[in-house]
């Protein structure tokens, strides 16, 4: 039952999701599968029963299926290509530092599935050819890998990795702060500890005083 009626929505949400991720610029088709809504369901009520809930009561009747397509949202980049947000870039011939500072960051833990949430900040030096990305491309690719089971160092890394292979700047600088709420509302329940994160790459890693710079103007305070 549940199948039949989540099934043929499926397919239009993660297009969907998949095409406002990387502005609908897809080549290789949107959604290479689609994720398998029923048996989220059929997990969640197990999930429901087994913490003593009644999954068949009023309010709890139809969050199996919430819970799905919401997990099909929230992991929405594990069917997205992220060299695809990179595929339009510009001449500018700026050779010096571009920073987006203060990109909202919202992803999942991968070893509670809680979230975290916090700020990415984001510095390139464009290479010899002064290639540029849009300003927005950097943020669609915090995105598609925040959209993932994550560690906040390996999304950290995977921003900055792609940026230098499909970018071919002179230098990256990725850092990101986040609240991790598997450590703020269980376990060891401190709330408001953030977790600081950064991947440098290329010039950046041995000009100190072009780190410096970016450093200052990341994180000014
Ligand atoms: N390095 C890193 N650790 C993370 C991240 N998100 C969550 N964690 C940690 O993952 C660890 C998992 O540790 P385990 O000992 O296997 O799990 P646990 O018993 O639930 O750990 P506690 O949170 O200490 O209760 C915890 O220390 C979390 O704080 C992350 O992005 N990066
Ligand atoms: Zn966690």
């Amino acid at each position: 039952m549940a199948a039949s009626a989540t099934e043929p929505d499926a397919d239009d949400m993660l297009d969907y999701i998949a095409a406002r991720l990387i502005n609908g610029k897809l080549t290789g088709g949107p959604v290479e599968d689609s994720v398998d809504l029923p048996r989220i369901e059929k997990a969640v009520r197990e999930i429901l029963i087994a913490v003593g809930e009644n999954p068949d009561r009023d309010g709890l009747r139809q969050t199996p299926a919430r819970v799905a397509r919401a997990y099909a949202e929230l992991f929405a980049g594990l069917r997205v290509d992220p060299a695809q947000v990179l595929s339009t870039t510009f001449e500018a011939n700026h050779q010096e530092l571009v920073i987006v500072r203060d990109i909202d960051v919202m992803s999942l833990c991968e070893h509670h599935l809680l979230p975290f949430r916090g700020s990415a900040h984001i510095g390139y030096i464009p290479g010899p050819d002064g290639r540029i990305t849009g300003l927005s491309k950097l943020a669609r690719l915090v995105e598609v890998y925040a959209r993932r089971p994550q560690v906040q160092e390996r999304l950290t890394s995977q921003i900055a990795d792609l940026l230098m292979s499909k970018l071919a700047p002179r230098g990256v600088i990725v850092v990101l702060e986040c609240e991790h709420m598997c450590m703020a509302m269980r376990g060891i329940q401190k709330s408001g500890a953030q977790t600081i994160t950064s991947a440098v790459r290329g010039t950046l890693q041995n000009d100190a005083k072009s780190r410096a710079e970016a450093m200052a103007l990341i994180l000014p305070r």
